[in-house]
C-alpha cells in the first residue's frame, strides 16, 4: 500500500541531493517548513453522526470549472527535475484525477504541450518580470491554449535566501529550462556559483520588485482571464485584492520558502475568509498532506486546497502514474473523512466542523 511517505522516501532516494534540497527546502531558518503542518494538526474535526452518508460526492466547482474534489496542484517550477516528461505527465495525472493544475511560469514544458496533455482545468502562475513584453506573450499564449485563470504570486518580489540552495550553489541542471521564457532572460538562472543560489540571483535581476496594487490594472486590462493572487496572508491585503477586482486568493506561505517567521497559511485563513465575505474564491496551500486537511480547510471557509511537493514526489516515483496515485490517495482519504464527518457534500463543511486553537492576530 503506497502512502505519501512512500512517495516522499522514493523521491528522496532517487533525486540528486541538491535537487532534493531545492524541492524540500525552505528559506532562512526553515522555521516555516513545519509551521503550516503544525497549525493544521492543531485543528480538530467535529464529526456529526446519523447523517445519510451512503453516497458522498467530493465534487465541486472552482472559478466555474468542475473538479472531482476541491484539490489542485500548486505551481512549482521545473517539473522535469523530477521526471523527464515533466509538466506533461503532471497534466495527464491531474486530468485523470479531476484535479486543478496550476502551471508555474518556470515550467519546463511548453504551455501548449501541457495543455495538449491536460483534460482538466489549468491555471497559469506568473511572477511579475521587469520584461513586461514577456508577460504579454505568456498571457496571450495561455489564453490561446485554454488556460482558465492567471495566478500572480505576490509573496515573492524576490526569491528568498534558501540556505540549502546557497550551500549547494544550486542552479537548474543543463538540459532543463524554463522553456516558456526567452533564453536571454533565463541565462542568469543557469551557471552555478558556490555559496549562491542561481534562482535567487536570477529573481533579483529579473523580477520587478517595484509593482504595487495600482499595477494590477495593467494585467487585468491585458486579458479577460480571471486573476488570482497567491501569497496573501492578511485581511488587509485580502480586502485590497477584492477592491482591485481579483477573482480568487491563494492563502499561502509559499511552502515555507519565502518570509521566514511568517504566520502560517492555515492560521491566516479564517480572518481572510471573513474579510473576503464571499466576494472572491479562497484557496489554501501549504502542508496539505491528508484528506482531513482538505476537510479542515473547507470548514474554515476555503473553496479548495492546493498541494505542492507531494505531486513532485509522485512524479519522481513513477511519472504521471505517481502523481495520479498521490492525488487519488488525498481524494480517497477526503471521501472517507466526508463519510465519517457526516458531510456528504462539500457544502456540508462549515465552521462547526472544526475546533480552532485560540489565536489572536491583533
Ligand atoms: C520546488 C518548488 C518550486 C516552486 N515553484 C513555485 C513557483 O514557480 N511559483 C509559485 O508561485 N510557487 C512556487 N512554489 C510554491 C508552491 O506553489 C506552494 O506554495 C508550496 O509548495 C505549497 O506547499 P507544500 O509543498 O507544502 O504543499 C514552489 C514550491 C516548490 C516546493
Ligand atoms: O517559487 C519558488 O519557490 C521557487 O522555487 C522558484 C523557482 C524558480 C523560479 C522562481 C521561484
Amino acid at each position: 500500500m503506497l502512502t505519501l511517505r512512500t512517495y516522499e522516501a522514493a523521491a528522496k532516494g532517487r533525486l540528486p541531493g541538491p535537487v532534493w534540497d531545492f524541492l524540500a527546502g525552505g528559506s532562512g531558518t526553515e522555521s516555516m517548513l513545519t509551521a503550516g503542518r503544525e497549525a493544521l494538526d492543531r485543528i480538530r474535526l467535529r464529526p456529526r453522526c446519523l447523517v445519510d452518508v451512503s453516497r458522498c460526492d467530493p465534487g465541486t466547482e472552482l472559478l466555474g470549472a468542475r473538479l472531482a474534489a476541491p484539490l489542485g496542484i500548486a505551481p512549482m517550477a521545473y517539473h522535469r527535475l523530477a521526471d523527464p516528461e515533466g509538466e506533461v505527465a503532471t497534466a495527464r495525472a491531474a486530468g485523470k484525477a479531476g484535479a486543478l493544475l496550476t502551471v508555474s511560469m518556470f515550467a519546463s514544458r511548453t504551455l501548449e504541450d501541457i495543455a495538449a496533455a491536460a483534460s482538466g482545468p489549468l491555471w497559469l502562475q506568473l511572477y511579475w518580470l521587469k520584461r513586461r513584453d514577456l508577460l504579454v506573450d505568456l498571457v496571450h499564449r495561455a489564453e490561446a491554449a485554454g488556460f482558465r485563470a492567471l495566478v500572480l504570486t505576490v509573496d515573492a518580489p524576490r526569491v528568498a535566501s534558501r540556505p540549502r540552495d546557497a550551500a549547494n550553489g544550486f542552479a537548474v541542471p543543463p538540459g532543463i529550462r524554463a522553456v516558456n521564457l526567452s533564453s536571454e532572460v533565463m541565462a542568469a538562472s543557469h551557471g552555478s556559483r558556490d555559496g549562491e543560489s542561481a534562482i535567487a540571483r536570477h529573481s533579483m535581476e529579473q523580477f520587478d520588485a517595484s509593482i504595487t496594487w495600482d499595477d494590477l490594472a495593467w494585467l487585468r486590462e491585458l486579458t479577460s482571464l480571471p486573476l488570482v493572487l497567491k501569497g496573501v496572508l492578511t485581511a488587509e491585503d485580502a480586502e485590497l485584492a477584492v477592491k482591485h477586482g481579483v477573482s480568487g486568493l491563494i492563502v499561502s506561505n509559499h511552502g515555507g520558502r519565502q518570509l521566514d517567521f511568517a504566520r502560517s497559511a492555515p492560521e491566516c485563513l479564517p480572518e481572510i475568509v471573513a474579510a473576503v465575505d464571499g466576494r472572491c474564491q479562497v484557496v489554501l496551500d501549504g502542508g496539505i498532506r491528508h484528506g482531513a486537511d482538505i476537510a479542515k480547510a473547507l470548514c474554515m471557509g476555503a473553496d479548495a486546497v492546493l498541494t505542492g511537493r507531494p505531486a513532485l514526489w509522485g512524479l519522481s516515483h513513477s511519472g504521471a502514474e505517481g502523481v495520479a496515485g498521490v492525488l487519488r490517495l488525498l481524494i480517497d482519504e477526503f471521501e472517507e473523512v466526508m463519510a465519517l464527518m457526516g458531510a456528504p457534500t462539500v457544502a456540508d463543511f462549515g465552521p462547526s466542523g472544526v475546533t480552532l486553537p485560540t489565536c489572536r492576530h491583533t
